[in-house]
């Protein structure tokens, strides 16, 4: 299957999300909440515009029942999904206007920039290219981090694992490889190592965003200027 090779290609970077301090820390409950809260707000942003490549999607799609699927992640992403960013967004004191309007940093803005110049251009199968990574990973992630034991000091993280290890979300995986398998499969060599150099590229700036957020990086490093 086209997803085998995919993710073949990305394997030592989807192995490394898992050896990351930052993933790692939301596993055992002992990430810094400064960290999480850096990430909460960037990935508010990431999934304002996520849902706008969702968007392309439906506009794109060629039958029905893909439109109605690309429907379907918009809406679940608009309303599950960014509720957990709203909820702990209130646990821990950061208001609804802060959390619209956070700063975007360097990593962010490649990343959505990336995804929707990609979306832009192409068909639906660059669409969902562009987005597979990001749910793909985050449900193996979730999934991974579920198998521990949760002890004291550690609930906190629990809703966020929850959220990506729970049955929904792994539907949405699964019928994202689906289409990314059924809309490859027809498709000339070339443009299916167009739709590989995608999900490669996605899946690097993955492992930017879980530096990005441990490092609390804005532009270039915590020490630059650029920051002050
Ligand atoms: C950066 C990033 N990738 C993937 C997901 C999963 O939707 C997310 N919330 N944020």
């Amino acid at each position: 299957m086209f997803t085998d090779r995919l993710y073949r290609s990305a394997q030592p970077i989807w192995e490394s999300y898992l050896h990351h301090p930052f993933v790692k820390g939301i596993g055992d409950g002992s990430l810094e909440l400064d960290k999480f809260k850096f990430f909460m707000r960037q990935d508010y942003l990431y999934l304002i515009d996520y849902c706008r490549v969702f968007a392309l999607g439906a506009v794109k799609a060629k039958r029905l029942d893909t439109m109605t699927m690309f429907s379907e992640l918009l809406h679940s992403t608009l309303s599950e999904e960014m509720n957990l960013h709203r909820n702990y967004a209130e646990k821990i004191g950061i208001s609804r206007e802060e959390l619209e309007n956070t700063e975007p940093s360097a990593t962010l803005l490649a990343y959505t920039s990336y995804m929707l110049s990609k979306a832009n251009q192409g068909s639906e199968a660059e669409v969902t290219a562009c987005v597979l990574a990001c749910t793909w990973s985050y449900h193996v992630i979730g999934t991974e981090l579920n198998k521990l034991e949760r002890n004291e000091g550690h609930e906190f993280y629990g809703d966020w694992i929850d959220m990506y290890a729970s049955d929904e979300f792994a539907e949405l995986a699964a019928s994202l490889k689906e289409l990314m398998n059924d809309l490859a499969d027809d498709l000339p060599e070339r443009e299916k190592a167009h739709l590989e150099d995608i999900f490669v590229h996605t899946s690097k700036l993955e492992y930017m965003f879980w530096e990005m957020a441990y490092n609390k990086t804005m532009w270039v490093d915590k020490d630059s200027f650029l920051n002050h």
